[in-house]
């Protein structure tokens, strides 16, 4: 199902800002989409005013129809919200049978119910009274009840939100897979790690604004930086070797480093062929920051319907060449270079600009106005030479970063 978002807009009180503004997005079939934002960001709203739960603007069509004029909506999109399926008349049901009741109300056989019993994993509890149940069994209750229907999109609110880690694994697992058929999924979470794995798009809000639309590819790359955590009694040699062999360093707590530019493997035959002692040596990933709206002081004041906001993907500072930093060795001071200039982007919008203040010395990347995004999407801007824009700081990645 092809599921296209045109500029949903909310505003819950007059005089307040925007809790959604003009959000514009498209989720293939076969496709994932992630909603990525911090609490508030407009996720749930987002999600509100694509089934009509919510009064506001823009417009959500379902393969060209809004949700409210489908056949069979609540078989066509399967929903997960934290109020789609109010359990609280329901506790001294059995799952088996809160199921089948929803299985009756949207037209499938009772059937179905133990089927998804079993696919979500409460086949177990099956006759368990919904009383008895943990958040992390009600969710998955929640999530066998929006399939019943075998509809050919979900739309999901956190779903993994009070899931164990390996519930949480299972259920990463079952959304990746949903799209083989042709269905679309629409998930939101908070977690960047979250989208990453599960998304083929990342949609990321912000107070309300779009402020990326990245392929997962282009999300891990600027949104996710691996590196390899190294620690032993000889660091400060082994981190001039590194740096001999092109690789980006920096001090990480009293005797670590952080490494990036090059693989574990790498970095472990380099310590072993040097005679150097690791008592830790494992990949993992950093978070940078998300790219931050700049809210203009138009929207704040509620005249929100005059106010457009283009998107800008935001990039690190490392991909616009400037603040990498090389440490030479642990204790070192650190060559911080200067940041160059910016190429001019190929995919500037040549769209008349709304002059906005200037973002906080501390604020990441985002735009000026520009007309909406407009279906279907916009390819993803790489490089932005918008002087409202700014290079994203360089991470701190604990209390141990480097300071110098
Ligand atoms: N019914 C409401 N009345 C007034 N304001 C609301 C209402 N619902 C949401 N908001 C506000 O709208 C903004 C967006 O809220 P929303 O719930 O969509 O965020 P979210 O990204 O889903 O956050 P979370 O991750 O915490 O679920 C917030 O500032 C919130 O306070």
């Amino acid at each position: 199902m092809t599921i296209q978002v045109h500029g949903l807009t909310k505003v819950y009180r007059r005089g307040r800002g925007p809790a959604l503004l003009d959000l514009a997005f498209e989720a293939r079939p076969g496709s994932v989409v992630v909603l990525l934002g911090p609490e508030g960001a407009g996720k749930t709203t987002a999600l509100r005013l694509m089934l009509e739960l919510e009064r506001g603007k823009g417009v959500t069509l379902f393969n060209g129809r809004t949700y409210r004029r489908l056949r069979r909506p609540e078989r066509e999109v399967g929903v997960v919200l934290p109020t789609a399926h109010q359990l609280s008349g329901s506790l001294g049901r059995t799952a088996r049978g809160h199921l089948q009741m929803l299985a009756t109300a949207v037209g499938a056989p009772a059937r179905r119910a133990d089927e998804l019993l079993e696919q979500t994993r409460l086949a177990g509890v099956a006759d368990h009274r919904l009383r008895s149940f943990s958040p992390g069994m009600n969710r998955r209750l929640e999530l066998a009840a929006a399939l019943l229907g075998t509809p050919d999109a979900l739309l999901l609110d956190a779903p993994s939100e009070g899931l164990s880690s390996r519930n949480a694994d299972w259920l990463q697992a079952f959304i990746r897979a949903f799209p083989a058929g042709g269905g679309s999924v629409v998930v939101t979470t908070r977690e960047p790690r979250e989208a990453a794995l599960l998304a083929d798009r990342v949609v990321t809000l912000d107070a309300g604004r779009m402020v990326a639309d990245q392929t997962v590819a282009e999300f891990r790359r600027t949104r996710l930086q691996p590196e390899v955590a190294v620690r032993g009694p000889q660091m400060a040699r082994l981190a001039d070797l590194l740096l001999a062999q092109g690789a980006e360093v920096r001090e990480d707590g009293g005797a670590g480093l952080a490494v990036s530019g090059l693989g574990r493997t790498e970095i472990g035959e380099l310590a072993y062929r040097s005679g150097i002692l690791l008592h830790e040596l494992a990949d993992r990933v950093i978070e940078q920051p998300a790219p931050r709206a700049v809210v203009p002081p138009a929207a704040r004041s509620g005249t929100v319907s005059t106010v457009q906001l283009r998107r800008v993907t935001a990039l690190t500072a490392r991909e616009r060449g400037g603040r990498a930093l090389s440490v030479g060795r642990p204790g070192a001071s650190a060559s911080v270079e200067p940041p160059t200039a910016l190429p001019p982007s190929p995919t500037a919008d040549p769209a008349p600009t709304l002059s906005l203040p200037s973002p906080p010395a501390h604020a990441p990347a985002f735009s000026p106005a520009a007309p909406t995004v407009p279906v279907p999407l916009l390819p993803t801007p790489v490089a932005s030479a918008d002087p409202v824009t700014e290079p994203i700081p360089q991470p701190l990645t604990g209390p141990d970063h480097w300071n110098g």
